[in-house]
């Protein structure tokens, strides 16, 4: 080993300053005075992404050791405006670019990935990037900016991380006439045979990975969610042995993560609501903004809350409002409704309302949540009328990035004088009002899908079912340690890698309570043991 090294180190002599040879300059101290001399976020986000690029080690231990600061500028809100300049500032390859061309070749063109031993994909068609709609092949950048997290937030290996963009076109005008535009030039095509031919490859290229959907709008990502995650089920598969494969491995961030990091702090929020008024925790009214597949997934997530705390499904059902472009869902509106709205529509034969402000003013209701992608639906009007309704408001605008926020965590906190109790999708600076200072949270879901994922890899888990699912979102809010727990809704971000190793635990038992764990030497392994077992397998980078 040593002579290996001696003879790097003597063809490397005169290639570089003698000092990086050698080690003992701080790399990260450099990368970090180089980021901080960046002057706006994309300029940060290219630096970075180049930083990752060529000296990984040095790039993680940064992030890992300032994750707080430099989680704005790799993912959400950065990461929209890369996705959107993608073809303009693209330097070099750093996704797995399957095309529509490409169809009856994609796990032949998936086996060129250098890297084999793969535990996670992310995998994007860039249709319905976080709420800036359909970015084609820019949305590869979603992909690496999770993967991104998984490896940061969670310690997963960055060689065992694949970020995948399904190319399937674009029915964005204005990237169809970008002469820069990188990815195909022609409106999207929607083929489920695509999509088979896809999962297929990815299962028999890479037998152990997990498969992370991201950012599929809504009716493809409910559509492939329910025919890929069951491993009961069976697809055609030429490229398997027998011609055909069973389904499972695979979540969907948006509406799985989304709902189970949402859920976590839904039940902090009702906690402290409920201290504040003396009202039943489960004595609750929620008004959902946005029908999309984070609403949804929201929304039935919370719905499962209800039925595990005593209420049937019809009665917790009866808790929820949605409320879309044309006004509250309800099934007697008049339009066809896709299947996951009917899911949490309203009954024929009640009220009909056309806006979000009648919607409240006749619910009055203790939680508003937001996932529509209209930047300040949360109208004064109607974050004032919530503050009147309770004395610990829950608002949530969590729509994505910043700017397509709800509201703002200052106007909440204005307008109903430090009283809400709040989270949003991407990161809010700290508020002083009244001589008090406010801290705010973000419901975002990279606190859920690191360790959901990293539970998967554990357990070796052939399914994400709705109990392990469910367990992350119980992990999660449990998290909370003494500085946190009357104030905050979700732990600080510095102590991501923890968290993420504490849900996978939980994650990994209930996969093996459920059958779903293939990794047999779980079950008898001691919680303790097993979350000592997940922390020391953690990639912790040290740079030369
Ligand atoms: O990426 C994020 O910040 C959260 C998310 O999944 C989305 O908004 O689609
Ligand atoms: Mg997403």
């Amino acid at each position: 080993m040593a002579s290996i090294k001696q003879a790097t180190v003597a063809q490397l002599r005169g290639m570089a300053p003698a000092s990086v040879i050698h080690g003992g300059v701080d790399s990260v101290q450099r990368a970090l005075a180089q980021l901080n001399s960046k002057d706006t976020p994309i300029e940060k986000y290219i630096y970075l992404s180049q930083l990752r690029g060529t000296a990984k080690d040095t790039f993680y231990r940064l992030l890992i050791d300032n994750i707080i600061d430099i989680c704005p500028y790799v993912y959400t809100p950065t990461v929209g405006a890369a996705c959107q300049l993608y073809s303009t500032i693209y330097r070099k390859p750093d996704a797995l670019y399957l095309s529509y061309n490409d169809r009856g070749n994609l796990a032949e063109i998936m086996s060129n990935w250098p890297q084999h031993g793969i535990r996670i994909a992310v995998v994007s068609d860039g249709s319905r990037i976080l709420g800036l709609g359909d970015l084609g092949i820019g949305g590869c950048q979603i992909a690496v900016g999770k993967l991104t997290l998984y490896v940061g937030g969670a310690g997963i290996k960055p060689d065992s991380t694949l970020p995948i963009i399904l190319d399937m076109g674009t029915n964005n005008e204005t990237l169809l006439n970008d002469p820069l535009y990188l990815g195909l030039r022609m409106k999207r095509v929607y083929d489920d045979a695509f999509l088979d031919e896809f999962y297929a490859a990815v299962r028999t290229t890479f037998p152990d990975c997990l498969i992370q959907f991201e950012d599929f709008s809504s009716e493809s990502a409910f559509k492939y969610l329910d025919r890929y995650r069951h491993k009961e089920s069976l697809i055609q598969a030429p490229s398997a042995p027998s011609g055909q494969l069973h389904t499972g491995k695979c979540f969907n961030d948006d509406i799985q993560g989304t709902g189970a990091v949402i859920l976590a702090g839904f039940i902090n929020a009702v906690k402290l609501a409920s201290a504040a008024s003396g009202r039943p925790i489960l004595d609750q009214r929620i008004v959902f903004l946005g029908a999309g597949s984070a609403g949804v997934g929201v929304a039935m997530q919370l719905v499962e809350f209800f039925t595990r705390n005593g209420f049937t499904e019809e009665e917790a059902k009866q808790k929820f409002y949605l409320v879309d472009s044309k006004g509250l869902v309800t099934d007697d509106r008049g339009d066809n409704l896709p299947a996951h709205k009917r899911a949490l529509s309203r009954k024929a034969g009640g009220p009909q309302f056309k806006t979000l402000e009648e919607v409240v003013e006749h619910v009055r209701p203790s939680a508003l949540i937001g996932l529509s992608t209209v930047g300040g639906a949360f109208s004064e009007k109607i974050v004032r009328m919530m503050g009147s309704f309770k004395a610990r408001p829950i608002i949530f605008p969590l729509s994505n990035p910043s700017h397509l926020s709800e509201c703002t965590f200052e106007d909440a906190i204005k307008w109903t004088n430090g009283r809400v109790i709040f989270a949003s999708g991407s990161p809010f600076k700290a508020v002083e009002h009244g001589g008090s200072t406010y801290e705010s949270n973000q419901g975002n879901n990279f606190l859920s899908f690191p360790g959901i994922g990293l539970g998967c890899i554990v357990a070796k888990a052939n399914e994400v079912n709705d109990d392990m699912v469910y367990e992350s979102a119980l992990a999660l809010a449990d998290s909370l340690d003494d500085s946190e727990i009357n104030t905050l809704l979700y732990p600080r971000l510095h102590r991501i890698r923890d968290i993420s190793a504490t849900i996978a635990a939980r994650v990994a038992k209930a996969a093996v309570r459920t059958g779903a764990a293939e990794n047999s030497k779980l079950g008898g392994m001691a919680d303790t043991d097993l979350l000592a077992y997940i922390k020391s397998k953690q990639y912790d980078p040290t740079p030369c």
